[in-house]
């Protein structure tokens, strides 16, 4: 008698064979992860890693954004950053470093999770911290959501089940990365364990990639030198894992800061380029720069004032915005990108101030009389981000929730405290 087990053992084996054929004998390029994303810009939840007031015109380059970090994240930063910049104007996809930063909210605004599994750490870096986090999921996060979706509970039995169901399908969902951590002066080398006896040569990267790839099943394998640029090591590391790996991506990051850089590791095999740290500072460079114009400048100046200000304050070639936008390699002209964008948000936060001092001449008392002034104010920066975002409202609901504090009252406005400036 023919056994329904037999059945199903027979269906799953034919459809594994048939994905693996479809790899490896037909090229099918089944990666979940698109194979045209050639910059990634990594974006860290925690408090003191700000954004740029005008993000949407920095970010409109890259092809997505990865929102994770290994230090001070937590559910409620994420969910924040995730609010922030989700599709504004990229995808965003989030990469935890811990199980709880995973929730419903994060969850149902990222284009995917992608969880990391260190090659070269510690078995908690490897299989630990996702041991916990598969249990989390299965007690804690799918019960959850699937008490969002049945109106009425269909009693622990089948709960049970769908827990198990909605546990398998999530991680089926899930894209892992396999790192292979190569500063061992880093956070993520610290998190994960990996010192100097656990650095790899090119040949031994080689085979674990391939073993992430057959065995684990990685959709990316991700060379991480965080901090710090891996030169000449990075790139024979990248040529032999890009020898070994028919399916993954592979990604390179840490220390971009300029084309040269940027095109020597996707040179070397990379598919994409991450980076993370000189975007923070395109933030940080930003506020320092705002508050000096505001020192130096009246509010009625021209753009070509600014301009000239602006050229005689800071070189822009070795800005932090001309060294970001110089790690996205098909922005022609980063230079004169970055002095466009910097003097927009120079024109926009100046006329900011403007508002500001009518709003505390007049004394404000509530939110729209906030919202009525920001949005009949012309603002610089308003058309440039509609053109990206095609979102009216985004630079008025940015100040608003900027300016409520001040007045002590609260706007259910976007989580503005990670932003680079504030009007409190
Ligand atoms: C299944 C669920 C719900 C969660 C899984 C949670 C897991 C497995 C997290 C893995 C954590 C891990 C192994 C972290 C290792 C360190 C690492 C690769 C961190 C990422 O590095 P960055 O945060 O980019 O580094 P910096 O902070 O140095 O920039
Ligand atoms: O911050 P940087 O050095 O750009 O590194 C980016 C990323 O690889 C960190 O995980």
């Amino acid at each position: 008698m023919v056994r329904i087990e037999d059945i199903a053992r027979t269906v799953e084996r034919y459809s594994t064979i048939g994905g693996i054929a479809g790899r490896s004998l037909l090229d099918l390029d089944t990666n979940p992860v698109p194979a045209d994303w050639t910059h990634i810009t990594k974006i860290d939840p925690e408090d003191e890693k700000e954004l740029p007031l005008l993000y949407p015109l920095y970010l409109q380059h890259t092809s997505a954004l990865e929102v994770g970090g290994s230090r001070d994240v937590t559910d409620q930063n994420t969910e924040e950053t995730l609010e922030l910049v989700a599709d504004r104007p990229v995808p965003a996809f989030q990469e935890p470093s811990g199980p709880k930063q995973v929730t419903t909210d994060t969850h149902s605004r990222a284009e995917f999770l992608a969880i990391p599994e260190v090659l070269n750490g510690d078995v908690e870096a490897l299989i630990g911290t996702l041991g916990s986090g598969v249990e989390y999921i299965e007690s804690e996060l799918a019960p959850e959501m699937i008490a969002k979706k049945l109106p009425i509970s269909p009693g622990a039995a089948i709960e049970d089940r769908l827990a198990a169901f909605a546990t398998s399908w999530l991680l089926q969902e899930t894209v892992f990365e396999a790192y292979i951590i190569m500063n061992p002066d880093s956070a993520a080398a610290r998190e994960s364990n990996v010192t100097e006896n656990d650095l790899l040569d090119p040949g031994t990267a080689k085979q674990r990639a391939m073993a992430a790839e057959r065995h684990l099943g990685s959709e990316l394998i991700y060379l991480e030198y965080s901090g710090t640029f891996g030169g000449e090591e990075a790139e024979s590391i990248l040529e032999a894992v890009d020898e070994g790996r028919r399916w993954s991506r592979l990604w390179y990051g840490g220390g971009l800061d300029n084309r040269e850089n940027a095109h020597a590791v996707l040179d070397a095999g990379a598919d994409a380029v991450v980076v993370g740290n000189v975007f923070h500072e395109v933030a940080a460079e930003e506020a320092d720069i705002c508050e000096r114009a505001v020192e130096e400048l009246d509010t009625d100046v021209t753009r070509d004032e600014v301009l000239d200000w602006l050229d005689g304050e800071v070189d822009i070639a070795e800005s932090s915005a001309t060294k970001y936008l110089s790690t996205i390699v098909d922005v022609p002209n980063p230079e004169g990108r970055a002095r466009e964008y910097l003097v927009t948000t120079i024109q926009t936060w100046l006329a900011v101030q403007d508002t500001v001092a009518e709003l505390d001449e007049k004394g404000v008392a509530s939110i729209p009389e906030i919202r009525e002034l920001f949005q009949s104010t012309e603002l610089p920066g308003r058309s440039d981000v509609t053109a990206v975002l095609d979102e009216e409202s985004f630079l008025t609901d940015l100040l608003v929730a900027l300016a409520a504090p001040r007045y002590d009252l609260e706007a259910d406005g976007p989580p503005v405290k990670h932003l680079s400036l504030d009007l409190e």
